[in-house]
C-alpha cells in the first residue's frame, strides 16, 4: 500500500506523523541513510560493493530540497564516498558522511575526512588475530576486512555462515575486550573498533546541528539499531521522524530488530531509490 504519489504509507502514527512533517517542512528535514544493504546491495565482497545506480541521481534531485542529506555508515567516510560516487557531483555539494558509525566526518564542500586519533587496540589486534582466528577454529573462507581503524571478521564465504559467527563471537569478544575494543555485530560480520561511538549518538549530534524538525532514517543492519533508538528518542521529545527499513532481497531471513520497528518497509536498494525518487516528486510539486 502507498500514497498515490507512490511513497509507501507509514505502518504507524509515529510514522505518519513523521512523513507529514517532513513534507510540510522539507527545508528544515534531514534524511539519514545507512550505505550497506541501503544504498549498496549486499555483495560477497565488500571493497565490490558500489551504490545502486540509481542512488545519484536520486538524491541530487532530493537534497537540493531538504535541509541535509547524511549517510550514517559502519564504513570509512572517505571510503563510503568513493563507493558512492558521491565526490564532487552537482546537487551533492552539502551531502556529509558519518563513518565508522560516526567516529569520522567527510564533507563534499571540502572533501576532507575529519577523524580522531587511531586507538591503539587496533594496531595490536591487526597483530594478534590471524592467530587468534586459528586458534578458534575459524571455518574455511572466514577472512578479515582491515579497515585502518577497525577490523571486521567476515564469515559470509564459509560454508556456514551464521554458526561460524556463533562460534566466533566468544573468542572475539574476548579479545576485543583485552584490546579496549567494542564488539559491532552486522550481517555475518562482527567488527572490532572503538569505543565510544554509535550510529545513534552521530545521528543524533547531527540533528542537532542542523537544528532539524523532522528526520528520515533508513537502515538494514544491527549497527543502526542505535539510529532507530536516537529516532525514537527525538520522537518522545516531540521531533517528528520516521524509521525506514531495507529489508533484504537476497534471500536472507528480515531482521526483526529493526523489521518490527520500522514505520517503512521497502525491498533493498531498489527499494530506496524508488522511494527517494517518489519524495523527490512530491517535495518538488510542492505549491
Ligand atoms: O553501516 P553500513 O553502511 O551498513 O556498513 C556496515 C558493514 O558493511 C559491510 O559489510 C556488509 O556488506 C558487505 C558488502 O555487501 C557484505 O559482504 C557483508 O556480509 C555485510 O556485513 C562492511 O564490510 C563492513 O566493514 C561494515 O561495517
Amino acid at each position: 500500500m502507498g500514497t498515490p504519489e507512490g511513497i509507501p504509507t507509514p505502518l504507524t502514527e509515529a510514522g505518519l506523523t513523521g512523513l507529514a512533517a517532513l513534507r510540510a517542512e522539507p527545508g528544515r528535514a534531514v534524511v539519514a541513510l545507512d550505505f550497506d544493504g541501503v544504498l549498496a546491495p549486499i555483495v560477497a565482497d565488500p571493497d565490490s560493493a558500489r551504490a545502486h545506480p540509481g542512488v545519484v541521481p536520486a538524491l541530487r534531485r532530493l537534497a537540493p530540497l531538504l535541509d541535509a542529506v547524511v549517510v550514517v555508515t559502519g564504513r570509512p567516510a572517505g571510503l563510503a564516498a568513493e563507493y558512492g560516487g558521491f565526490t564532487g557531483v552537482p546537487g551533492l555539494e552539502h551531502l556529509t558522511i558519518l563513518g565508522h558509525y560516526g567516529a569520522e566526518r567527510w564533507d563534499a564542500q571540502t572533501g576532507e575526512v575529519h577523524a580522531p586519533a587511531d586507538h591503539p587496540g587496533v594496531a595490536a589486534l591487526r597483530a594478534e588475530l590471524p592467530r587468534a582466528l586459528e586458534r578458534a577454529g575459524a571455518a574455511e573462507g572466514t577472512w578479515i576486512e582491515d579497515k585502518g581503524r577497525a577490523l571486521a571478521v567476515h564469515t559470509r564465504r564459509t560454508a556456514d555462515p551464521d554458526g561460524t559467527l556463533a562460534a566466533l563471537d566468544a573468542p572475539l569478544r574476548e579479545l576485543a575486550a583485552r584490546h579496549g575494543l567494542a564488539v559491532e555485530p552486522g550481517r555475518m560480520v562482527l567488527e572490532l573498533r572503538p569505543p565510544g561511538v554509535d550510529k545513534g549518538a552521530a545521528l543524533t549530534a547531527f540533528l542537532e546541528e542542523r537544528k532539524a524538525a523532522a528526520v528520515l532514517y533508513i537502515g538494514d543492519d544491527l549497527g543502526d539499531v542505535a539510529a532507530y533508538d536516537a529516532v525514537e528518542d527525538l520522537r518522545a521529545a516531540g521531533r517528528p521522524g520516521v524509521l525506514g527499513y531495507s529489508a533484504p532481497t537476497t534471500g536472507e531471513p528480515p531482521l526483526a530488530a529493526l523489521a518490527e520497528r520500522a514505520d517503512l518497509v521497502v525491498p533493498g536498494p531498489p527499494g530506496v531509490v524508488a522511494l527517494l525518487e517518489a519524495l523527490s516528486a512530491v517535495l518538488a510539486s510542492r505549491p
